[in-house]
């Protein structure tokens, strides 16, 4: 008998978590548009889904992979206060509810009623915010961490934009699994109005998939192969705060590009080029101080080329926000690095405080990009 491929058990219980996350995500979502959310410490917005997602993704890698540090970029400190009774009560109904039921009909072919079966004890609420708090892990160059947003883009989420729950595991410090749930993501690009709800999969050296949430069939993905940098498409963020619009945009006119940026929330960005939909996606810092969460970067960084993960949601960049992300990317044929070429650490702790920015793009054109990068960069500090 062969024996199964590196990481397939945790590549399972990664996607059904994922997919256990983003299905409350969506059902809560339509009922959040248009509020603001609760506010944290560092002004950014939290909602009932991150909470939510937070506590469902932890309780089943609890359950399955009980040693494993996780590095979630929610705590439970603003639900214990008083005033956030009603916050907490919703979390503990939905997380309770979500547990018990089953996913979708095609998923009961997966070993979801195992991961069910060893997950589904009853949960106080003392339980629940124990969990949101197993996300406290400080990461770092040894063991295995799993690298959690559990809402990345909770802007766009509070919009009716795009948003991803995005896990990753990072083990010894490279990233090595890569799951990212895009409930609003449609599944054919082409059909921008049809299906929505995209998952995508990556595991280092394996290749980058897709499936949609109703069907566990994967679809291996892969990027566009450019024949010039100027016919190529880039995306960058929504929000002005989180990525330099100007910059972004004087790198594509030095690189020749003429096709208007896409704008879109969240790591789907990195799924989006890891499929083709574009080609470039660039995140130049707008202040000196911030660093990337490792839970947004780490999917790109694996080797489809295809995704880049983000970490955290502190006063720094960490890599919860780029941890499923770049290897995603990486595993889709392209190159995910910092804006001066540098390779994602993701071994520092819960933020990339050794990158800055981060530049997606396919492997052959990523130095040019690099170039036009550094020299936009340049121009900015004369003016
Ligand atoms: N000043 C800043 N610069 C860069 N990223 C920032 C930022 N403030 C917040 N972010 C991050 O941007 C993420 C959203 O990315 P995007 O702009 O691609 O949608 C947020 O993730 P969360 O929504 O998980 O908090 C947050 O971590
Ligand atoms: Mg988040
Ligand atoms: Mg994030
Ligand atoms: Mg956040």
């Amino acid at each position: 008998m062969s024996s199964p491929a590196p990481y397939a058990a945790e590549q399972r219980i990664a996607i059904s978590a994922v997919l256990k996350a983003s299905l409350v995500a969506q059902k809560v979502q339509h009922q959040l548009v248009g509020s603001g959310g609760v506010q944290k410490k560092d002004k950014s917005p939290v909602t009932v889904g991150d909470y939510t997602s937070q506590a469902l993704v932890s309780a089943l890698l609890f359950s399955h992979f009980p040693a494993d540090r996780v590095i979630g970029e929610e705590d439970s400190s603003d639900l214990r206060k008083p005033e956030q009774a009603p916050v907490k009560d919703q979390i503990v109904r939905l997380a309770s509810e979500a547990l018990g039921e089953s996913l979708a009909l095609a998923d009961e072919e997966q070993p979801w009623a195992q991961v069910k079966r060893a997950a589904d004890g009853p949960r106080s609420e003392d339980d629940w915010l124990a969990l949101i708090d197993r996300g406290n892990s400080e990461g770092g160059a040894q063991g295995r961490h799993w690298a959690l947003d559990p809402i990345d883009g909770t802007k766009g989420f509070l919009r009716g934009g795009q948003y991803a729950v995005c896990l990753g595991l990072i083990e010894d410090g490279q990233v090595v699994v890569g799951v990212m749930g895009c409930p609003n993501l449609p599944v054919d690009p082409k059909q921008p109005d049809g299906e929505k709800g995209a998952l995508f999969v990556a595991v280092k050296g394996q290749g980058a998939f897709q499936r949609s949430f109703a069907s566990p069939a994967l679809t291996r993905i892969s990027m566009n192969s450019l024949s010039s940098l100027g016919s190529a498409s880039f995306c960058e963020s929504v929000e002005a705060g989180h990525s330099d619009h100007g910059t972004n945009a004087r790198i594509a006119q030095l690189l020749g590009i003429t096709k208007e940026s896409t704008r879109m929330d969240s790591q789907a960005k990195y799924c989006s080029i890891a499929r083709g939909d574009g080609d470039i996606y660039l995140r130049l810092p707008v202040s000196d101080t911030y660093e990337e969460k490792v839970w947004c970067v780490f999917a790109l960084s694996v080797e489809a080329s295809a995704w880049v993960v983000q970490v955290g949601g502190r006063p720094q960049q960490s890599y919860k926000d780029h941890s499923s992300g770049s290897l995603l990317v990486a595993e889709a044929g392209g190159l995910v690095s910092d804006m001066h070429g540098r390779a994602l650490d993701f071994s520092l702790g819960r933020t990339l405080r050794g990158n800055k920015g981060v530049v997606a793009a396919p492997k052959e054109w990523h130095a040019k990009v690099i170039e036009a990068v550094q020299q936009a960069v340049e121009e900015g500090k004369k003016q």
